[in-house]
C-alpha cells in the first residue's frame, strides 16, 4: 500500500453526520489521534463536544490552524450525484491542508494497492492486488474490489458492493449498495449503478443502471 505521508499528524474531522460517525469509529479502532471536529450545525447550536471530541467551530475555525500541522478527515458522505464531499476536499486542498488515507484495521488491503490522498477504506472492505484508488474516494463497509482495478477520484463503492477484477471506474462514479460489477467492465465518468444492480456491459458517462433481473439463457 502507498506510504501515508500524513498519517502521523493529529486529525481534525470535518462534519458530524453519519459518515463522520463511522470514520470516528475507524480512527479510534486504528488508534489514530483526533483532536477535534468542525461542523457548522454543532457550532451554531453552541454544542461544545461531539462523541467525546472538542467542537472547534464551523469550518472557518481552520483559518486559525497551520495547514501543515493537522490532517483533515472528510466526514461528508457521498450519495449518488451529490458534490458536497468533493467540494469540501477541493476547498481545503486549495488552502494547503492534507487528507490522510484512512483504513479500518479490519479491512484487507493488498500491499500492491495504491490509495491516493483522502481515500477511506471502511470496516471489512477488501481491496486485492494491483488496484489503484483515486483521490477522496470511499470504499465503504464490506465492499470488495478485486485485482487489477483502476478506480478514479471521488468515487464511492457503497456497503457490500462487489467490483470484480480488471474493472475501470471513472471519476465521480457511484456504485450503490449490494451492486455487482463483473470483470473487465468500464464505467464512464459520473455514472451511477443502483442498489443491487448487476453490471455485465460497459456503462457510458453520466448513465444510470437500475435493476438486476436474471434470465435463463440456456437452450430449450
Ligand atoms: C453507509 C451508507 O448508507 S452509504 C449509502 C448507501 N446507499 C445506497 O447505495 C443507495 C443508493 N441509491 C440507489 O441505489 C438508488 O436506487 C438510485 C440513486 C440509483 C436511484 O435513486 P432515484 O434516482 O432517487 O430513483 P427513485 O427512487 O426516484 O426511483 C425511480 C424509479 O426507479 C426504481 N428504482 C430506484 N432504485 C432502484 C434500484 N436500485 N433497483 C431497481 N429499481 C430502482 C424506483 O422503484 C422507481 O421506479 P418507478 O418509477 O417505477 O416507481
Amino acid at each position: 500500500m502507498m506510504a501515508n505521508a500524513y498519517a502521523e499528524l493529529p486529525l481534525v474531522m470535518l462534519g458530524a453526520g453519519g459518515h463522520a460517525k463511522v470514520l470516528l469509529s475507524l480512527i479510534r479502532a486504528a488508534e489514530m489521534n483526533v483532536v477535534g471536529v468542525c461542523d457548522p450545525v454543532l457550532a451554531e447550536n453552541g454544542i461544545r463536544k461531539w462523541r467525546g471530541l472538542i467542537v472547534l467551530g464551523a469550518d472557518e475555525a481552520l483559518d486559525a490552524i497551520n495547514p501543515a500541522s493537522v490532517g483533515l478527515v472528510n466526514g461528508i458522505g457521498q450519495l449518488a450525484a451529490s458534490t458536497a464531499r468533493r467540494r469540501v476536499f477541493e476547498r481545503f486542498k486549495e488552502k494547503g491542508f492534507s487528507f490522510p488515507v484512512l483504513v479500518h484495521p479490519t479491512a484487507w488491503v493488498d500491499e500492491s494497492t495504491v490509495l491516493s490522498e483522502g481515500v477511506q477504506v471502511m470496516a471489512g472492505a477488501v481491496i486485492q492486488a494491483d488496484v489503484t484508488v483515486g483521490l477522496n474516494s470511499i470504499i465503504n463497509t464490506s465492499a470488495s474490489i478485486d485485482h487489477d482495478c483502476y478506480l478514479g477520484s471521488h468515487i464511492h463503492v457503497a456497503p457490500g458492493a462487489t467490483v470484480c477484477g480488471h474493472v475501470n471506474l471513472s471519476d465521480f462514479v457511484f456504485i450503490a449498495t449490494g451492486a455487482t460489477v463483473i470483470q473487465a467492465i468500464h464505467i464512464g465518468e459520473s455514472a451511477i449503478v443502483g442498489a443491487g444492480a448487476t453490471v455485465v456491459r460497459n456503462l457510458g458517462p453520466g448513465e444510470t443502471l437500475l435493476g438486476a433481473a436474471a434470465r435463463n439463457i440456456s437452450q430449450t
